[in-house]
């Protein structure tokens, strides 16, 4: 499979000279402050947009100039917020998801959608209104819609903001699987315990810049959090195989 590889990407000040690689079968947390750019750049990586320099390639093409469809063959986007038009049943919305193999794989994946609300946990949602769902379940509903679209890229804006503890573990785990799998997934989160024990690696983001990049053993996203976030943060050992804590202090 094909890297996706993003340079010099700038974008009024909100985003400024950005390089930036996905790989296949990697899973890569993106964290900053709000207002960092952490969307912009995955607006631009998703091809929602042209830089005002610098270019986002996948297998040598400007994704700018591929159509939607061939885009979406290559890299699913889940958005920050997901609007909802008008409601439809979830299985719809899931099947919507299928939009970039024609009208007839959508209506295939009618029928299909219970694996992808499985996998988010959310199969008993299938029958139901959009409009009656919860932020959470929303949230889980538009991941579904986005595992639909078997891209060999993921692009994530915040997969897990709006989700309980057990789900954003089972998010992160199944995220996981899928990298192992072979997909290469980017996803920005503001959980720094959640990017220390699930992400290959952390991309760093302040002020429009991309500022480091890092492993993520615990100690490390401490010294990184103190210059990005301007946060003290405590590591507490992990013990008897349990992953370290992180604790933000006061
Ligand atoms: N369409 C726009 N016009 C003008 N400024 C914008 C626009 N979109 C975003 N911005 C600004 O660009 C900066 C980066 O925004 P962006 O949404 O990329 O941040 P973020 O890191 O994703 O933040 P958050 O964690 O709050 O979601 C912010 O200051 C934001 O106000």
């Amino acid at each position: 499979m094909t890297e996706l590889i993003a340079k010099g990407l700038t974008l009024a000040d909100r985003l400024v000279d950005a390089e930036f690689r996905l790989s296949p079968g990697e899973l890569v947390v993106i964290v900053g402050p709000n207002g960092s750019g952490k969307s912009s750049l995955m607006r631009l990586l998703a091809g929602q947009g042209r830089p005002d320099s610098g270019a986002v390639h996948w297998g040598g093409h400007d994704i700018t100039r591929l159509s939607p469809i061939e885009r979406a063959r290559r890299l699913a986007y889940l958005p920050q917020r997901t609007e909802i038009a008008w409601p439809i049943a979830v299985a719809d919305m899931v099947a919507l998801g299928r939009f970039a193999f024609g009208g007839g794989e959508v209506a295939r994946g009618a029928d299909e959608t219970a694996r992808w609300l499985d996998e988010v946990g959310c199969a008993a949602l299938a029958r139901r209104s959009t409009a009656t769902l919860s932020g959470g379940e929303l949230a889980l509903v538009a991941l579904a819609r986005v595992f639909a679209a078997e891209a060999p890229l993921l692009l994530l804006d915040e997969p897990a903001a709006a989700l309980d503890p057990r789900r954003q573990i089972d998010v992160m785990t199944r995220l996981v699987a899928r990298s192992r799998a072979g997909q290469g997934i980017a996803a920005v989160l503001h959980d720094l315990n959640l990017a220390a024990q699930f992400a290959d690696r952390i991309v760093w983001m302040k002020d429009g810049r991309i500022v480091s990049e890092s492993r993520t053993d615990p100690s490390v996203i401490a010294s990184r959090a103190a210059d990005v976030f301007d946060v003290a943060i405590h590591v507490e050992p992990g013990m008897g195989g349990h992953a370290s804590g992180l604790y933000i202090k006061r």
